[in-house]
């Protein structure tokens, strides 16, 4: 369902709600002073629902405090439109009584709805973020593992439909990334991952999935790729790192990062080989000097 109409069929059902009320308030028998009670006890009723609120909420956020604010506002109009109802209808008839009342009355629903409304945009807002936090690496703002699986699995399952077209998977690591962070500091290695992650993803297509999978070692997925165009991709990939330079006080540090990749074939259309393939293929650059990117040759 989209969101506008998510949103119109919750306005509608509060509306109804209120209708219903408004018709149930007008149906039902003025009792003298027992209306006084009722009164006051919706009153309280409702106030106390709203500081449930605002303790269930604990009101972590400006946004919260201010819907609590409207919403306690409406209560009051509400409640104090019900009230010179009572009076009234009670005790005196004035003009004055009668027009604050049809003021009052229609201010505190208008306020509640828009209240309500706020509330729920906010509960969505909120789950979005939490949705996208799950996804996302909090340091580089790139997919996590548990993400980049799902999405790489969904393009696999679409590639073989798509008998045409194939994958690639690159996984790396940056070379002697512990001796960064003993040098310089936690805090200048978290630089460091930053802007390398910046600088891969500028020569990377649109449509190709880049995430950090723990550490200091990322994962390329790249669309409809054959070999030589793999290839050239983890080529760019480590002269880029290679020739980043990142300023440490009056020092230029230099990284450099190793690249495993593997190509889509019949017998590995399965993330989860494409993946080991690529990581075999990562240790070997690794262990054939690092500063450099192996090619998996062998389907498993
Ligand atoms: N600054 C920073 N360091 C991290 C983070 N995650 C992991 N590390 C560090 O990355 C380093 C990885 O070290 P190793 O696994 O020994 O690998 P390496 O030193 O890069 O050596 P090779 O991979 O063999 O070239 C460790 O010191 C981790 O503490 C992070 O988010 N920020």
């Amino acid at each position: 369902m989209g969101k506008i109409s998510k949103y119109s069929l919750q306005l509608s059902v509060m509306l109804l709600a209120s209708a219903l009320t408004v018709y149930i308030s007008a149906a039902y028998p003025s009792h003298g002073q027992i209306e006084y009670i009722e009164i006051f006890t919706e009153g309280g009723i409702a106030s106390g629902c709203l500081f449930l609120m605002f303790w269930i909420e604990r009101l972590n956020t400006d946004c919260f405090r201010n819907i609590y604010r409207l919403l306690l506002l409406s209560t009051c109009f509400l409640f104090l439109g019900h009230l010179l109802d009572a009076i009234d209808e009670i005790t005196v008839e004035l003009a004055v009584i009668d027009l604050m009342e049809d003021i009052f009355t229609p201010i505190g629903f208008i306020v509640f709805i828009f209240a309500n409304f706020r509330w729920v945009k906010h509960h969505e807002e909120q789950a979005n973020i939490m949705k996208k936090l799950a996804k996302t690496d909090p340091l580089t703002g790139l997919l996590n593992r548990r993400a980049f699986t799902e999405k790489g699995n969904a393009i696999l399952r679409q590639s073989a439909d798509d008998s045409g077209k194939k994958i690639s998977i690159i996984i790396m690591d940056i070379d002697y990334f512990k001796q960064v962070n003993d040098r310089y500091g936690h805090q200048f290695g978290d630089q460091v991952l930053i802007k390398i992650t910046c600088k891969i993803k500028s020569i990377l297509r649109k449509h190709d999935y880049i995430a950090r999978l723990g550490g200091e070692e990322f994962i390329v997925l790249l669309h409809d790729t054959n070999e030589n165009e793999t290839k050239l991709v983890a080529e760019k990939i480590r002269a880029c790192v290679e020739s980043l330079y990142i300023s440490h006080k009056h020092e230029k540090v230099r990284c450099t990062i190793s690249l495993g990749a593997a190509i889509e074939h019949a017998q590995t259309s399965n993330l989860d080989k494409l993946i080991g393939q690529a990581d075999t293929a990562l240790y070997k650059a690794k262990a054939n000097g690092r500063n450099c990117w192996e090619l998996a040759t062998d389907p498993i």
